[in-house]
């Protein structure tokens, strides 16, 4: 447990959790559980000792240098993913997970493209995934989405692919799948290599978001948003470096999905300190905190929201911003938020926070 007084009051908030790459939740122990069940084999120790045992691991994910330091192992892992099963029971997990940290929504980030070509099927991906989905909602009343994410570091024309695939399945229009999402290497891929299948989905009415200023510069930010027609922007931590961009953000309400424990991870920041709360908050930005991949990053949706509690000493009321940000950032239907938003009143009339 955290050490701030609030863990309490925090976990009681209602969250809605929106960088969530379910591949990032796959922990070293399950890794290396499914590695033997489904016979696949990990690289071998006397190369990278990291894989001597599920603790090396854990240790080695203490260690990363980058973006792409993490990226290899994150790839690493989740080939031990075969089966539909593999895939609901990790969502599950990461459901059961997020139920106890009081979350009540979360919209998660798969990418199809690194199961299809290493032989796993889309179908068999989503038919996972699905079912976890209506477990948790059957269990717990935990609402989610699915957000079908391109790697930025694979061509335009095999995003457009996977984007027909999932369209002529008919999963945007029938809610299987949520939205689009762009991941993986940052740097030297930028969003409007994909802008022809932002402009398909925008033209088709499918929900569009993009990580952007994570270890790119502010101009990712601008070009997902001018380009790509972004309604999100995943970390987007180098908006303070653009005070023009910041206003604009903060007056057209994008939704800013902020990954305290992983951008310290990856040494985007050296500690949360350093992360644009303070600044959002008082310029308006409209922000949610999430665990990005929280197997990998030390820590779940409620770690990163006491860790920005312990870096900032929030007030009551300005949790409540968060709270009811995240939740009319969300993608879900307009009755769920409005549920959703009463909670949060209820959570304010509890904790005696006024208006
Ligand atoms: N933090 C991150 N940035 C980019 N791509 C990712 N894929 C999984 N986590 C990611
Ligand atoms: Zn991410």
């Amino acid at each position: 447990m955290c050490k701030s007084p609030l863990h309490q009051c925090l976990h009681d908030l209602p969250k809605c959790e929106h960088h969530l790459h379910i591949e990032g939740s796959l922990s070293p122990s399950l890794l290396f559980r499914l590695a033997a069940l489904n016979s696949v084999p990990l690289p071998d120790a006397s190369i990278d000792p990291s894989f001597t045992s599920p603790q090396t691991l854990e240790d080695r994910y203490t260690r990363f240098t980058s973006l792409n330091d993490f990226l290899h192992y994150y790839f690493i892992g989740m080939s031990v993913l075969i089966t539909s099963a593999d895939f609901e029971s990790l969502a599950y997990e990461y459901f059961t997970r997020a139920h106890a940290d009081g979350a009540l929504h979360a919209e998660i980030f798969f990418d199809p493209q690194a199961h299809t070509h290493r032989g796993v099927s889309y179908t068999t991906v989503v038919q996972g995934l699905s079912a976890a989905q209506k477990r948790a909602e059957k269990d717990f009343g935990l609402t989610s989405e699915l957000i079908l994410c391109f790697l930025r570091h694979m061509s335009e024309t095999d995003a457009d692919v996977h984007y027909q695939d999932a369209v002529s399945l008919g999963h945007f229009s029938d809610g299987t799948v949520a939205g689009i999402g762009l991941d993986s290497s940052e740097v030297g891929f930028p969003p409007e290599i994909f802008r022809e299948v932002y402009a398909s989905a925008k033209a088709a009415g499918i929900r569009r978001t993009a990580h952007a200023g994570e270890e790119g510069d502010s101009s990712y930010i601008s070009r997902a948003l001018d380009i790509c027609q972004v309604e999100r922007i995943d970390h987007g931590i180098r908006l303070v470096d653009n005070e023009v961009l910041l206003k604009r953000v903060a007056r057209e309400k994008t939704l800013v999905t902020m990954c305290p424990l992983s951008n310290v991870r990856l040494r985007c920041v050296s500690k949360v300190e350093e992360l644009p709360v303070r600044k959002f908050l008082d310029e308006g930005v409209r922000f949610s905190i999430n665990s990005d991949d929280p197997a990998y990053f030390g820590g779940y949706i409620l770690d990163n929201y006491c860790a920005v509690q312990e870096a900032f000493g929030l007030s009551l009321k300005e949790w409540r911003y968060i709270a009811e940000g995240a939740i009319e950032g969300s993608w879900c239907e307009e009755g769920r938020k409005k549920e959703l938003l009463v909670k949060v009143q209820e959570w304010a009339e509890k904790y005696k926070v006024v208006a």
